[in-house]
């Protein structure tokens, strides 16, 4: 059996009546990349929560390293950034690093970790003062702190711009190429295309989908057909159909085949025919679309 780090073992949690976790099983071999995918109330947060030992779990049992991650050596290899920042206000950037690192044997020098997360020169801020990218940022960079073999990272880059985000990705794959477990959640499909090697979709408490980038965009088996053409038909097949004003279609599709066959059969006269696999947001709208569950 490969190097597990991290699992859940039938996992539930409820509040009230709100089933927010439903009987997960999840296993994260050590040095993983994963994403995290769902809706807006799905249940990633609360399966971050259990991970990080922030929560019990209802029913089943969350493992770090075999041990039950509320135990203090447990949560030294772990390193979270919460959803929520919660940074000291009136501490310096600095100081917050220097409290931070006091809590660990061999922690990541503060200057080291401001480098890597693009925080060098606000050293002397006060945390209070930073704006809301760079408390991210900060927020981000301190879960890196003590060295940990695991993090999780839930919306990790929520408000970043674009130049900040990438410089967190350098960040979360530099850990990686080092040998690091990374959990994260994201809104931002791209995001997890561009640093996940697994993506486990999580809808309703449960886990819908587990597998590489590849196959969660294969899963729901559509193809994204597109073309030039001024008029279009009724056509076989069609799931969703776009058109811009310069007349290129987009039409989505279970069946790239039928459509195309059916395109030519209508005598529609298009141009710049290109059938290509879906995006992984298409798939992901696809799969927790409840109007489309069929497909899952
Ligand atoms: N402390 C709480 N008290 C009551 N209900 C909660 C609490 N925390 C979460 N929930 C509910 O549990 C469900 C799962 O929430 P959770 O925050 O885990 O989802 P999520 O996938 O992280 O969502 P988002 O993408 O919006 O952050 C939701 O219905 C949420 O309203």
């Amino acid at each position: 059996m490969s190097d597990l780090i991290a699992r859940a073992i039938g996992v539930s949690r409820r509040y009230g009546d709100v089933v927010a976790l439903d009987h997960v099983d999840l296993d994260i071999p050590a040095g993983q990349l994963v994403g995290l995918l769902g809706p807006n109330g799905a249940g990633k947060s609360t399966l971050i929560n259990l991970f990080v030992g922030l929560r019990r779990p209802g029913g089943g049992r969350v493992e770090i390293r075999g041990a039950n991650p509320m135990t203090p050596t447990t949560r030294r290899i772990l390193g979270v950034t919460p959803q929520e920042t919660g940074l000291p206000l009136s501490l310096r950037v600095g100081e917050t690093a220097d409290l931070v690192a006091a809590h660990f044997a061999n922690p990541v020098p503060p200057g080291e970790l401001f480098e890597r997360f693009g925080l060098t020169g606000l050293e002397g801020r006060q945390c209070g003062s930073l704006s809301g990218g760079q408390k991210r940022r900060l927020a981000v960079a301190l879960a890196f702190a003590g060295r940990p073999e695991i993090v999780f990272l839930d919306e990790p880059t929520t408000g970043l711009d674009v130049d900040a985000r990438h410089h967190l990705w350098q960040g979360i794959r530099a850990f990686h190429a080092e040998g690091g477990t990374v959990v994260l959640t994201s809104h931002y499909l791209e995001e997890v295309e561009a640093l996940a090697e697994r993506v486990v979709v999580i809808d309703h408490g449960r886990v819908i989908r587990d597998g590489s980038i590849a196959e969660i965009r294969d899963v729901a088996g559509m193809r994204r057909v597109s073309f030039v053409a001024a008029d279009l038909p009724e056509l076989p097949g069609v799931m969703s159909a776009e058109r811009d004003e310069a007349g290129l279609v987009q039409l989505m599709t279970t069946d790239a085949d039928e459509l195309v066959r059916g395109l030519v059969t209508a005598g529609v006269a298009f141009r710049d025919l290109e059938v290509r696999s879906t995006s992984l947001e298409d798939a992901f709208l696809a799969l927790t679309a409840d109007d489309h569950r069929s497909l899952a």
